[in-house]
């Protein structure tokens, strides 16, 4: 329930129409007019209070109460309020739906306020600005990015900075083009660097499909690229960018400059613990595009939830740091092979060392340092947070300690460069050790914060209320004796200070000198001047004792300030020591090896295993992968369930390990440089988008057909199930000989359309596999191995048949399919749609309808006739080749339409 503030009652009792707006609602309305979209959360007594709209929404997405009190310029004054002290749990709900909150504190003394009681806000919550523990997400950045685009000549130029401000962490990138691939490439790098807010001027407007979170307008003008380039050599404290590799950008600069701007308003305070700046370019990392990183399942599966994915199974890290960059790690695989290898050495070294329990046991007492040093330099830091930085740090020498036998066995150096950076910084620990208590209070107004002997003042205020006790003891000595009351009692409380206690029975025996403080049932309260004059001494003892503490801290603040550069060094380097120990502990647990990346183009995975899957079921089979130069596409054949995703999906996700830096689940790998790794898995709509199926489908193979090069590894299941057979079958036959001719990607092609198994005849860099099966009695054994040549057999009825259909339905079914077998055979003259004469030499290698492939009796239809005639001209006449993905979709309405008298 919303408690009524006296101000406002009293407000809308006064108020007539005549008086319009009260001063307090002409307050609100003045600061609510700087947030405008903003939540304002306004501070009336031991609540927040939120008016008008924003009560509204805020009653909506809290649940809580929304009244009307009394009026403001003749309208009811909408309100609803939460308790102060409640108020961290409904931000953190505002901030997880999008919304941004600016929280108005009363600065100025109700007592002494003529009016209403000064107000301003002390803090602006948005979704992209959070370093508040309680708000943020332990595992993962929240970041920040702004997006400056500037348009010359038909050539668009995206310019993107982000920032995580719980880390400090700035990066630029910068790409052009035409404002089409613009747009695909905006949507590929938000999908990766996964914003929580954005920033964009006006010009953007053009991309805000790319956008799934929360988006924020700032004026065009906070986007001007000479201001920004300036800001961002104010931030470094620089004369050039040239040392940050980031000399000759332009919207990004101007991003950077928006970026900056918006950060430091919402802190209320530079950004000192920005000092760094990273420029990301397209050729650093393993492509993934959107479809990809949700088929992989990298940090969320496809469903959405947190597990199983290959993050959760992975992250044994023992720091938030380090489940945070294991996380980056997955999204941002280098290309640059040295890059994974020296992790790769780490982990050998780690593993033979056999150090990972005693550095995880360490680790486990680390707090995170990372965002303990930006709350220092937003001056936002706890006291726990210094304690915990305290006791943190003093687990440093152990860690090298624990390190020093693994640096001998790394061929590499990445682990002796973070043991370098693991260095005690002995003149921070010194400082927070004099100065913080073992354990401090939780805030720095309730007191005992600062340790003894660190400062002699305060020692000398505690000394003066803290001995209170032995002089209190001594006066009820006194007083008991002065009086002849055996129970007097000299007591103390909040509400009215000290006091003597005498019970009624006694009262005829107290001194003249008392004074009545108080009245009980059945006692009375009282005071003497001496007992007044200690109170005045003793309370205003712990006034100044407080106030001491609070300078005090703030200075302690002030003097770490020189500390945070060396406290990031060192919880980058715990990031990395923690992740690498995650992944020595489970590759050690699950008997992973060691990759080897080379020059040369390949994918040989022997006895591979599918990360997640392996853990799931009981005996999972391992299978082999072979590309080289001259066998570069898979096709891949087998029955429903045969293992045929999994495969392929395991194959992408060894090679994505390999890159990122771990070890495998396989008995060895060797891979070859890799740039992209696409996959078109799975049929999902795309409703909200207004695309079906079979558009999502097309809309991903498009963009594979259009990125995918030598170095890329391709994985396409059952591409066209979209759509008609024959229509589909087409499709997959031009997709494969597309990515067999042109792309040269390495290619898993899953498909349910036998006719394609005849692709390696004519395309030699093509080679059939099959995941085998065995029928016993009227069921189906799944074997789960990947066996060279295509497969026999589809198993389509078996597999209903396993999932429960009716026996009635299977039986139908059975008799139909060998009706329409043996149509199949009877009509293959006039079946071959592929081989209709032509004067495109590809079509000679055309896929020959297969005689087992029930579906393909679709096509027994009389081929003379005048529309099959039509059709097949219509056919011959085409150039798959020579069309865009749009161009082919219409056609292939129209030849379906053309279909359609034949078909009927
Ligand atoms: N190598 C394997 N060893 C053991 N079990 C496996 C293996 N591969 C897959 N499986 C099991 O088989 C199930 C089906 O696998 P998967 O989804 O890969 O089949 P599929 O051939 O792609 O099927 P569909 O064609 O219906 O999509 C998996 O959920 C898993 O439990």
């Amino acid at each position: 329930m919303t408690t009524i503030p006296s101000e406002i009652n009293a407000a809308a009792v006064k108020n007539s129409p005549a008086e319009k707006v009260t001063p307090m609602m002409q307050q609100y309305l003045r600061i609510k007019a700087e947030y405008p979209s903003m939540l304002v959360f306004y501070r009336m007594g031991d609540f927040y209070e939120l008016f008008h709209e924003d009560a509204e929404k805020a009653s909506r997405v809290l649940g809580i109460t929304l009244t009307a009190r009394g009026s403001s310029n003749g309208v009811p004054i909408k309100m609803a309020g939460v308790p102060f002290h409640s108020l961290e749990g409904y931000l953190a709900k505002l901030v997880k739906i999008g919304e941004s909150c600016a929280i108005c504190e009363q600065i100025g003394d109700p007592a002494t306020s003529k009016g209403p009681v000064e107000r301003k806000v002390m803090r602006v919550v948005t979704p992209g600005t959070l370093t508040d523990s309680d708000l943020l997400p332990e595992k993962a950045e929240r970041p920040l990015l702004a997006l400056c685009m500037i348009s010359q000549r038909k050539v668009a130029t995206a310019g993107l900075a982000w920032l995580s401000l719980a880390s400090g962490a700035l990066k630029l990138m910068e790409f052009s083009g035409d404002s089409r691939t613009v747009a695909i490439r905006m949507q590929q790098e938000l999908e990766r660097i996964s914003p929580a807010e954005i920033l964009r001027g006006d010009d953007a407007e053009l991309f805000e499909e790319a956008f799934s979170c929360h988006v924020n307008r700032v004026p065009e003008w906070h986007f001007d690229v000479v201001s920004g380039h300036k800001a961002l050599l104010d931030q470094l404290s620089v004369a050039t960018l040239t040392g940050f590799g980031a000399d000759n950008l332009g919207a990004a600069f101007g991003a950077a400059g928006a970026l900056l701007r918006y950060a430091q308003s919402t802190q209320g305070r530079g950004l000192q613990h920005v000092r760094s700046l990273s420029t990301e370019t397209e050729s650093e990392f393993i492509g993934l595009d959107a479809a990809t990183r949700r088929n992989l399942e990298l940090t969320e599966t496809i469903r959405g939830q947190e597990s199983p994915t290959l993050f959760s199974l992975l992250d044994h890290c023992r720091t938030a740091m380090g489940s945070r960059l294991l996380r980056y790690w997955l999204h941002h695989a280098k290309r640059d092979q040295g890059v994974a290898r020296s992790r790769h050495q780490a982990i050998a070294a780690l593993a033979q060392s056999d150090t990972t329990g005693v550095l995880s046991q360490t680790l486990a007492q680390v707090p995170d340092i990372e965002r303990i040093t930006t709350r220092i330099a937003l001056l936002s830091a706890r006291p726990r947070d210094l304690a915990s930085l305290r006791d943190g740090l003093k687990q440093l020498p152990m860690l090298r300690h624990a390190m020093e036998r693994s640096i001998g066995q790394d061929t590499g150096t990445l682990l002796a460069s973070i043991h370098h950076a693991l260095a005690t910084p002995d003149n921070c620990l010194d400082l927070l050790t004099r100065a913080v208590m073992e354990e401090p209070a939780t805030m720095v107004r309730d007191g005992g914060v600062i340790a003894r002997g660190f400062d002699a003042d305060l020692d000398e205020l505690r000394g003066l209320s803290e001995n209170a006790g032995q002089y209190l003891v001594d006066l009820e000595t006194r007083e008991r004796a002065r009086t002849g009351i055996a129970n007097l009692r000299v007591e103390y409380n909040k509400v009215h200070g000290f006091y003597i206690e005498v019970t009624n029975g006694q009262a005829n025996k107290v001194p003249d000198d008392y004074r009545r403080r108080q009245t009980l049932k059945n006692c009375e309260r009282y005071i003497t001047p001496e007992l007044k004059a200690f109170e005045d001494k003793a309370l205003s003892a712990q006034d100044r004792a407080l106030a001491r503490e609070k300078i005090l801290y703030d200075q302690l603040l002030a003097d770490l300030a020189p500390f945070i550069g060396s406290l990031q060094t060192i919880a980058q380097a715990l990031a990395q020591a923690d992740t690498l120990t995650a992944l020595t502990t489970h590759a050690l647990r699950h008997n992973w090896c060691a990759p080897e990346l080379v020059a040369e183009p390949c994918i040989n995975i022997v006895e591979g295993r599918h990360p997640v899957v392996e853990g799931q079921i009981e005996r999972f089979i391992a299978n082999d992968c072979r590309f080289v130069n001259d066998r570069r596409l898979l096709l891949i054949t087998g029955p429903n369930m045969g293992g045929k995703s999994t495969f392929m999906r395991q194959v992408a996700l060894i090679t994505l390990l390999a890159y990122v830096g771990s070890y495998v689940p396989a008995t060895s790998a060797v891979i070859g440089p890799i740039d992209r790794v696409f996959t078109r898995i799975g049929a999902t709509d795309d409703l909200a988008g207004g695309r079906s199926t079979f558009m999502v489908e097309m809309t991903e193979a498009a963009a594979i057909l259009n990125g995918a090069t030598d170095n890329s590894l391709v994985l396409m299941d059952e591409i066209g199930r979209g759509t008609s057979t024959f229509d589909g079958l087409a499709l997959a036959w031009a997709i494969a000989r597309h990515l067999i001719d042109t792309s040269r990607s390495f290619t898993l092609f899953a498909t349910h359309y036998f006719e394609l198994t005849q692709l390696p005849e004519s395309h030699p860099t093509a080679a059939n596999v099959h995941l085998s099966a065995v029928e016993h009695k009227d069921t189906i054994v799944f074997l789960h191995a990947v066996q060279s040549g295509p497969a026999s057999q589809s198993y389509g009825l078996q597999v209903a048949q396993l999932a429960g259909v009716p026996q009635p339905v299977i039986k139908a079914a059975r008799k139909h399919l060998a009706r329409l077998e043996a149509q199949a055979l009877d009509a293959t003259p006039q079946l071959d749609l592929f081989a209709a004469p032509t004067t495109d030499a590809n079509d000679e290698e055309a896929p020959q309808p297969h005689a087992m492939a029930a579906h393909a009796a679709q096509a027994a239809q009389p081929s003379e006739s005048p529309a099959m005639r039509e059709l097949l001209d219509a056919l011959n006449g085409l150039d798959p080749d020579a069309l865009t993905p749009r161009e082919a979709l219409e056609r292939l309405y129209q030849l379906k339409r053309l279909a359609e008298p034949a078909l009927a």
